[in-house]
């Protein structure tokens, strides 16, 4: 768990517990044991600490967090162990060193670090704080704004910000391992006092106060009722303005809050759910762990609307040379040039800027209206309309000039694959990409497998995410997939509620408030009320195709809203035509005010249809939302379209924005307990018979009839499958 060596006079300690050296129980006691021997060893004049396997440590290990054994009082004594030695240690980072992996190196009297070496204290994104005395020593090691930053957003940065910012005093190119060790020889018998960090005071700033105040605000904003931003500034608050060991008893104090708070329990379900997903299954047999991926050395994208224009940019910044196809040459130049202007952005984030995207190289990125230029490529993702006979069109040209093998991608947000695929001759190539807007922006990648998708596609599929930096998350083929689907009740019961009597601003509120980034009102202005529209009347259900003498409020005997739709035919798009469920200062605006036009236009709506209204509490309107939204995720699993809940958790943190400290949605029932949700449920299904989203799914009372067990449980309920949590 650590091995103990010499190199003549310095002592080398290497933590191991590989993949990441994760101090776990085990590796804290051979740490302590080694630094305890080196100590009593009159020939060892130094130290060093290194990681197995080119990685210094991925920090604490996360699973012990929730085990009986908690480890976490372990880990600050051996740091201040380490700072007190009376031999100079010297931390060689390599790989990562985060969290107490970091706060090891920071007890440390030296630090060296590889140039390609990535640091960082993460613990805020998994609910915690730096809770072996980090909030007290990276502030007096780098001063108080860049440890605030460094800890309130948890970002890694590499060792070239990490030489700049002071936290290592040297980078090297070469063996950081040899290097650290002539660093130690060079350092014996040289003062350590200046060098342990518990004794720098912190660097004053002229504003201290003021600074402090503006922070927190900041903090607060971002953090969207996440506890441990706000604790994580709140120990760096105390290391400056309390003497060192006042201020180690605050994040003492504040770390067993975190550590005891729901919040950190879901994220961290969330950090091991995203890690989960990889490990893909199908009902069939198909598994990550059998199928191999195919290299994608060029790409093409199909369509240069919104959604192509960010898979565009997406796969340039992975550097993927591509080539994007319009219809014709006015539509071709104009998405040539959002393209560009997108791009140009991305080049500024960047460090490198636009040399490292190399966009202008036409050998990389090539616009055309010519089919025939895909003849050679890996990959296609087709990103035109939503509109089935036109992707059927484009795939059967598709299979019929690109060459054998090329994998044939969909992005469609509901479109049956399976069907898309019959236009081909290579079903087994076809697969969906449903990218989430803006597309080169959100993580989230939903990779649908139809009933001919071969395991090498979804393996190459799921390749991709990886290298465009998106989650890929594998589901089957049923309208909506997995993410949308969910969305259909949730923004239903949305609808539902503004006929007995909500507005739109008070179902917004309670949602928001809850930690969702937009209310469903918000989220519908935002990505367009007409994407919706045309996909009910593609169903029927609204429109010219409605069989006449259809009742207003009821489609096949279920209850039906036709506000949406009503919406749309006044031309109230949301923020495009700057009229929506809110208003807009202008057409493409994004400031969103109640509209008191809407307002009227509701209270006529249900004179007219003789809705008699009421109050609707804030609980009423969060349970109807989310228990229907999560109640069609059980349908979804008992039907294996999602392998488990974490897929439906990981879809919903990263394409809907589900507050990551809530865990998911089904992570969320879970806490709430299912036998709560089920008696929800039911009450407001007998209250709304003719809503099928309010109707308990089977697999629900199946669970809750099971005594409610663990959600790592639930999927042993169903036939063969296992959770992978
Ligand atoms: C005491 C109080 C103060 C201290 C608090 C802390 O230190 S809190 C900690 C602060 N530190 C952090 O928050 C850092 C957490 N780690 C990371 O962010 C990423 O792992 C990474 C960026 C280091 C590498 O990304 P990558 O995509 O290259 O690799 P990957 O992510 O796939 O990982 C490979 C395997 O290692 C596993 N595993 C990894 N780390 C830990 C861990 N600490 N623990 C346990 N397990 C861990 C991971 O689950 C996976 O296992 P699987 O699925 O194969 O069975």
């Amino acid at each position: 768990m650590a091995q103990y060596a010499r190199s003549s006079a310095v002592a080398v300690i290497r933590l191991c517990n590989p993949p990441l050296n994760a101090l776990s129980l085990a590796v804290l006691q051979a740490l302590e044991d080694g630094l305890k021997k080196a100590d009593a060893d009159p020939s060892v004049k130094a130290v060093m600490i290194c990681g197995e396997n080119r990685k210094f440590s991925a920090g604490a290990d996360i699973r012990g967090f929730s085990s009986p054994k908690r480890h976490e009082g372990a880990l600050g004594p051996i740091v201040s162990l380490i700072e007190s030695s009376e031999k100079p240690v010297v931390a060689a980072i390599e790989g990562v060193a985060l969290g107490g992996g970091l706060e090891v190196a920071l007890g440390c009297h030296y630090r060296i670090a590889h140039v390609k070496a990535q640091m960082g204290l993460p613990e805020v994104t998994i609910g915690l704080l730096p809770g072996a005395e980090g909030t007290q020593r990276l502030p007096r090691l780098i001063g108080l704004p860049a440890a605030l930053d460094m800890i309130t957003t948890g970002k890694h940065i590499p060792a070239t910000e990490a030489l700049k910012l002071g936290l290592v005093d040297e980078i090297v190119e070469e063996n950081t391992i040899e290097a650290a060790i002539r660093l130690a020889n060079k350092v014996i018998g040289q003062p350590l006092g200046p060098r342990r960090l518990s004794l720098k005071p912190i660097p004053r700033l002229p504003n201290m106060e003021a600074f402090l105040r503006e922070a927190l605000v900041k903090v607060k904003k971002q953090a969207r009722g996440c506890l441990a931003p706000e604790l994580c500034f709140q120990a760096v608050r105390a290391a400056a303005e309390r003497p060192f060991a006042e201020g180690v008893r605050r994040e003492r104090e504040l770390f067993q809050v975190l550590l005891t708070s729901g919040q950190a329990r879901a994220l961290q379900y969330a950090f091991f759910a995203e890690r989960a997903v990889r490990r893909w299954d199908t009902p069939s047999g198909a598994s990550w762990s059998s199928a191999a991926p195919q290299p994608v050395r060029k790409a093409a994208v199909i369509g240069l609307g919104t959604m192509g224009r960010g898979i565009v940019t997406s796969l340039v910044k992975a550097n993927i040379p591509l080539v994007a196809l319009e219809q014709d040459l006015e539509y071709l130049n104009k998405g040539r040039k959002a393209v560009m202007l997108l791009l140009e952005r991305e080049a500024m984030k960047m460090e490198r800027g636009a040399q490292a995207l190399d966009f202008h190289n036409p050998a990389r990125l090539q616009f055309t209206v010519d089919f025939d230029l895909l003849h050679d490529v890996d990959l296609v993702i087709e990103a035109v309309f939503e509109n089935m006979a036109l992707k059927k069109e484009i795939f059967h040209k598709l299979s019929k000039i690109c060459k054998p093998g090329a994998l044939l991608c969909t992005n469609t947000s509901a479109l049956n694959i399976d069907e898309i695929a019959s236009a081909t001759s290579c079903p087994q190539q076809v697969i969906g990409t449903h990218f989430f807007s803006p597309a080169h922006v959100m993580r989230l990648l939903e990779i649908i497998y139809g009933r001919h998708t071969s395991p090498t596609a979804i393996a190459t599929a799921m390749q991709l995410a990886k290298a465009l930096k998106k989650v890929g998350v594998v589901v089957g083929n049923c309208f909506g997939f997995v993410g949308n689907r969910m969305m259909f009740p949730y923004v239903q019961q949305a609808v539902f509620l503004l006929e007995e009597g909500s507005r739109p601003e008070a179902v917004d509120q309670v949602l928001e408030d809850f930690g969702f980034k937009l209310g469903p009102f918000r989220m519908s202005d935002l990505a367009g009320l007409d994407v919706g529209w045309r996909s009910r009347k593609d169903q029927g259900l609204t429109g010219p195709s409605l069989p006449a003498g259809t009742p207003a409020r009821q489609r096949q005997g279920q209850r039906y809203s036709p506000l949406p739709d009503l919406l749309c035919e006044q031309g109230r798009f949301g923020q495009k035509t700057g009229k929506g469920w809110y208003q807009y200062e202008r057409a493409g605006g994004r400031t969103a005010t109640p509209d008191p036009w809407l307002h009227s236009f509701l209270s006529h709506y249900r004179d007219t249809h003789h809705i008699k209204t009421r109050f609707i509490d804030q609980e009423e309107i969060l349970e109807r939302c989310l228990f229907s939204l999560i109640n069609e995720g059980f349908a979804i699993l008992a039907e294996g379209i999602a392998s488990g809940p974490e897929h439906l958790d990981v879809i919903y943190i990263n394409g809907y924005g589900w507050p990551k400290h809530r865990g998911g949605p089904m992570f969320y029932a879970s806490t709430v307990g299912l036998p709560r949700v089920l008696a929800k449920l039911q009450k407001y299904s007998e209250v709304h018979p003719d809503v099928p989203g309010l109707r308990p799914s089977a697999f629900l009372k199946k669970l809750v009839a099971a005594g409610n067990p663990p959600i790592k449980e639930w999927m042993s309920y169903l036939s063969q499958q296992s959770s992978k949590l």
